[in-house]
């Protein structure tokens, strides 16, 4: 008896010891596991999340690779922000665990106060967003996009007319070329019509929402209380105003096209697709049509056209690149003819010059911000719920030799890097819908520059690569010159000319 109560001390004392071990164990294993990614020191309360301007952060964040590698941790009054830095991470998170991270960040002042939270590039993760890209999906399916190649056809040969007419003016010329191709597309909008009343109004609420949602635009999307301040505050001046905007463009051509299609003159179009076919188990039809037609609009538009800004300066830096690009051009197509969307798949180079184009100046540097829709653990770190997670494509883009200079041949060697396709429109669930569309547009609109003109710096100006830092980067408004590459060239743009009928 003595011995057995001996034996159960003993026991006892065993547990006992092993109680405080086992607490510091799970405290250890606690702390490990709520270690945040690595980032910049930061401080009381306010963290470090002020610390990176939302302007131009790619650039901020590749420095900060070098210190602290492919994660990169910002966090501050409530709020967490992780940079991914490489397509590895991009990867495990974005696609691997896609369940996690395919949410948006709630922009207080543009979701909520302007109303954009109806759109699919902002709307949450879950049944509204699946039934936006269920009709995004049917009206922009590679083989649905085939029907419209006449038009981006046209609209590239269009651009060669206005070029002819006044070369100086080019960035007005593709901006105002690429929202065509949209408004056609997705409304059947007429060129003169979709100018005169869309592009216009359009751009002006695109720039206004491009500014609002770089992460930490306005104090507060960091502090969503704020929202209840009354209306005579600045952002909530500006949050009314950019709210009637949007309602604006995403409303009129809509109706448009309705009243169109009443009257029974309604060209094919998305809009008109969507509307006539039947979408079984559809609740809100026509309300989530005009969101999701509206939502083209304005994601389609200017990472266009910005593509193509780029293109043009990378050539007035590199007429060796351009000379053998036209050609390969020549000896494809010939000299006849305009090229066609079908030709892509024999233009080696021209396509190494389109890829190296997007990865020299990846137009959406940060793509478009997620959130994190759960607790996560990653290579031993902490992600908390709720964090902004943010892939830096910049990063990826630059990761090659030789990363900042523009040498299209690296797309054509054994080793070539990756396929600037596979990042430049996004990841897993939330992939670009308007992809092989857009890709068409860039294809045919840089083909047809590259086939009918020459492309060359002005001896007025030291052309340097210089581009604007907000989330849509594209080149500040640069001279070059834009001649026909000779006189048949130019009597044959005008030629089509005669025969387009927008
Ligand atoms: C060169 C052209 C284009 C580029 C580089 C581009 C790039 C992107 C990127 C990076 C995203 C974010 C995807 C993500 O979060 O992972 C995106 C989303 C989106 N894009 Fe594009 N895009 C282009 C053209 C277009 C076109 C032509 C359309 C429509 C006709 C379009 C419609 C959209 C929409 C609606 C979204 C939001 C998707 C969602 O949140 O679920 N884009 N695009």
């Amino acid at each position: 008896m003595l011995l057995n109560e001996k034996a159960f001390s003993l026991e006892l004392g065993r547990y006992l010891l092993a109680i405080p071990i086992v607490i510091v164990l799970w405290l250890w294993r606690q702390r490990q596991r709520r270690a945040f990614p690595p980032g910049p020191p930061a401080r009381f309360i306010i963290g470090n999340i002020l610390q990176v301007s939302p302007l131009g952060a790619w650039f901020k964040f590749c420095q900060y690779k070098e210190q602290y590698g492919d994660l990169l941790f910002f966090h501050g009054l409530g709020n967490h922000v992780l940079v991914l830095n490489s397509m590895k991470a991009i990867n495990d998170l974005l696609d691997k665990r896609s369940g996690i991270y395919s949410n948006r960040p709630t922009f207080t002042v543009v979701s909520e106060l302007m109303g954009l939270s109806q759109s699919m590039p902002l709307l949450p993760y879950g049944e509204e967003w699946r039934a936006h890209r269920r009709l995004a999906h049917t009206a922009l399916s590679p083989a649905a996009v085939k029907r419209y190649h006449g038009v981006q056809e046209d609209l590239a040969a269009l651009l060669c007319q206005r070029l002819l007419q006044s070369p100086e003016d080019f960035f007005n010329h593709v901006r105002l070329i690429a929202g065509n191709v949209i408004l056609s597309v997705v409304y059947g909008l007429p060129v003169e019509t979709a100018e005169d009343e869309y592009i216009a109004h359009a751009e002006r609420t695109m720039q206004v929402i491009s500014e609002a949602t770089v992460p930490g635009a306005y104090l507060c999307d960091l502090m969503p209380f704020l929202k209840h301040l009354p209306s005579w505050v600045p952002f909530q001046r500006e949050a009314s105003t950019g709210r009637e905007m949007i309602e604006r463009l995403v409303s009129k051509p809509y109706e448009h096209v309705k009243r169109e299609m009443d009257a029974g003159r309604a060209p094919p179009s998305m809009t008109q697709d969507l509307l006539s076919v039947r979408i079984n188990d559809m609740q809100d039809i026509e309300q989530r049509i005009k969101w999701t037609a509206g939502a083209m609009y304005g994601a389609g538009g200017e990472t266009t056209y910005s593509t193509v800004l780029v293109f043009i300066m990378a050539m007035a830096l590199h007429p060796d690149k351009q000379r053998r690009a036209q050609q390969e051009l020549d000896s494809v197509v010939g000299t006849g003819r305009f090229p066609s969307i079908s030709d892509r798949a024999h233009l080696p180079y021209v396509n190494a010059v389109i890829k190296e184009t997007m990865r020299w100046h990846p137009v959406l540097p940060l793509s478009i911000a997620r959130m994190s829709a759960q607790d996560d653990l990653y290579n031993g770190y902490y992600i908390p719920k709720g964090t902004i997670v943010i892939p830096n494509v910049w990063a990826v883009a630059l990761d090659c030799p030789q990363g900042t200079e523009f040498i299209p041949e690296r797309f054509l060697g054994d080793d070539a890097p990756i396929d600037p396709a596979t990042w430049a429109f996004g990841f897993a669930k939330r992939i670009c819908p308007g992809k092989y569309l857009g890709e068409n547009s860039v294809f045919i609109l840089i083909t047809t520059l590259l086939a009918m003109f020459d492309i060359m710096p002005d001896p007025s100006e030291d052309l340097r690569p210089n581009f604007t830092l907000n989330l849509v980067s594209y080149p500040h408004p640069f001279k070059c010159r834009i001649q026909p590459r000779s006189e048949a060239h130019a009597q044959m743009m005008l030629l089509r000319a005669s025969n387009y009928s927008a």
